[in-house]
C-alpha cells in the first residue's frame, strides 16, 4: 500500500491546516495577545481593560488553544482511523503558533495544495473572511521571502452539517439533565452566538437565500431549529427558544446584534420562565467567551435572579465532529477532482458553498485582499 502523500483519497490536498484564533497561555502574554487581536480594529480602551481582566481571571490562560491540541489529536486519529496519510497542522490568526511560522512550515515539508479548516463555523467578516485575509497577509511575508507559495482552499461552513450539529443536541440534553427535575420541562432554550456590528451581519453572505439580515443569522436561526425540534422529539415537550447574543465590543454608539444573554434572562425571569438552557451554538470550544462570558457573566445575572440555568457544552473535540471534518475534506478533495460527492447537511439551508465569491463578507469601507479562493490577479 502506497501511502505516498497527495495520491491518496484527499488528492489533489496534501496537508490540512487548522487555523484558529489563538490565545495567551500566560498572564505576560495577555496584553501582546489583546495588541494583536485589535491592532486597527477601534476598541474602546475600557473595553479592552474589561477583556484582560477575563483573562486573568483564569491565570491569564485562555483555553482555546489546549482545546486546539485536542481538536488536532481527535483529527489525526479521525484520517489515521481509516488509513489515510494526511498530515494536519495548526496555526493561529492572534497567537503562537502563528499562521505566517505554520504556512513555513508546510512549504518546507513541500506540500503545495492545503485545504484548511477553521474553528469558525458560520459565514461572516470576523467568522470566516478575516480568517481569508490573515491567510493572504501571511502568503504574501511568504512571497516576500521567495518561498514557493501553496495554493489554499478553505473547507465549506460546517454550522450544519450533522457532524457539528448533533453533538450540541446532546449537550442540551446533557444540560437539561442538570436543571432540577422541577424546572426541567419549563425550562427555554436560549442559543447563544457572537454579536457583531449589524452591519456585518447584514453584510454576511453570500446574499441568495438567507433573507434581508444576512447569512450569519439566518445560518444560526437554522441550527437552533434543528436542535429545537430534535430536543422537542426528545423529551416530549416543546420549549420556547430564542436565539440571542453575547461578547459585544465595540463603540456603544454602533449597532451590535441584540438582546444581550444576560437582557435575555431577565427577560425570562420576569416573565415567569421557570429555567433556562445556554446553548452555545456559536462557538466550536469551551473558550474563553464561554468561560467567561457565558459561565461567569451569564451565571452570575441568572443567580442573582434567582432563575436556575444550565449550559451545553460545545462540540470541541468530538469524535462525531473530527469524523465531519474528514468526510468534508474527503468530499472537498472529491469535488476538486470532478467527482460528484455526497454534501451532508441539516436544516432548511442546504449545504454551504465552497468557495467565496470575492466580496464576501467585506469589512465595512475596508476592501483587503483574501485568500481562498485566489482573488481575481492574485498569485
Ligand atoms: C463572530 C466572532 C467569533 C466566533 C467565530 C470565531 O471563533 O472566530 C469570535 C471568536 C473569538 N473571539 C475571541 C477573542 C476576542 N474577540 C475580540 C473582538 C471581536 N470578536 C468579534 C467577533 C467574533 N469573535 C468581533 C466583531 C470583535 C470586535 C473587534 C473586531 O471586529 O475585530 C476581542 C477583543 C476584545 C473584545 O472586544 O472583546 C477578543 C479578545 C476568541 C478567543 C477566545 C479565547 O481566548 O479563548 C474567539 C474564539
Ligand atoms: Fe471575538
Amino acid at each position: 500500500m502506497s501511502d505516498h502523500i497527495g495520491a491518496g483519497p484527499c488528492a489533489p490536498y496534501d496537508a490540512l491546516l487548522l487555523l484558529s484564533f489563538g490565545g495567551p497561555e500566560g498572564p505576560d502574554e495577555v496584553v501582546p495577545f489583546l495588541e494583536n487581536v485589535t491592532r486597527g480594529r477601534g476598541i474602546p480602551r475600557e473595553r479592552l481593560k474589561e477583556v484582560g481582566h477575563h483573562y486573568f481571571l483564569f491565570g491569564g490562560v485562555s483555553p482555546i488553544n489546549a482545546q486546539n491540541r485536542e481538536l488536532l489529536q481527535a483529527l489525526r486519529e479521525a484520517f489515521s482511523e481509516q488509513g489515510i496519510a494526511l498530515p494536519v497542522y495548526w496555526g493561529n490568526r492572534n497567537w503562537a503558533p502563528y499562521l505566517t511560522d505554520t504556512l513555513r512550515e508546510i512549504t518546507d515539508k513541500g506540500h503545495q495544495r492545503i485545504l484548511v479548516l477553521a474553528t469558525s463555523a458560520y459565514a461572516s467578516y470576523s467568522g470566516c473572511r478575516q480568517y481569508r485575509e490573515n491567510l493572504a497577509d501571511s502568503l504574501a511575508v511568504l512571497e516576500a521571502e521567495g518561498r514557493p507559495l501553496p495554493r489554499v482552499d478553505k473547507l465549506r461552513h460546517y454550522f450544519n452539517h450533522p457532524g457539528f450539529v448533533e453533538p450540541m443536541i446532546d449537550a442540551a440534553l446533557a444540560a437539561l439533565e442538570e436543571l432540577p427535575e422541577g424546572v426541567r420541562d419549563g425550562a427555554h432554550l436560549a442559543f447563544t452566538t457572537h454579536s457583531i456590528p449589524t452591519a456585518a451581519a447584514d453584510a454576511s453572505g453570500p446574499a441568495e437565500g438567507h433573507g434581508d439580515g444576512g447569512a450569519y443569522v439566518a445560518q444560526h436561526l437554522d441550527v437552533a431549529q434543528v436542535i429545537a425540534d430534535a430536543v422537542r422529539s426528545a423529551t416530549g415537550t416543546d420549549r420556547p427558544w430564542k436565539l440571542v447574543y453575547q461578547s459585544r465590543s465595540g463603540a456603544p454608539h454602533i449597532p451590535w446584534l441584540e438582546p444581550d444573554i444576560c437582557d435575555h434572562l431577565e427577560e425570562l425571569h420576569s416573565s415567569g420562565a421557570p429555567a433556562a438552557v445556554m446553548v452555545p451554538i456559536g462557538f466550536v470550544s469551551d473558550h474563553m467567551e464561554v468561560k467567561y462570558d457565558l459561565d461567569t457573566e451569564a451565571a452570575a445575572k441568572a443567580a442573582e435572579l434567582g432563575l436556575p440555568v444550565a449550559r451545553a457544552a460545545t462540540v470541541g473535540a468530538d469524535p462525531r465532529f473530527a469524523a465531519a471534518v474528514r468526510e468534508l475534506v474527503l468530499e472537498r478533495a472529491g469535488t476538486e477532482r470532478g467527482r460528484i460527492t455526497e454534501r451532508c447537511a441539516l436544516g432548511s439551508l442546504g449545504p454551504s458553498h465552497d468557495v467565496c465569491q470575492a466580496d464576501c463578507c467585506p469589512a465595512p469601507g475596508n476592501p483587503r485582499p483574501a485568500a481562498a479562493p485566489y482573488e481575481q490577479g492574485a498569485r
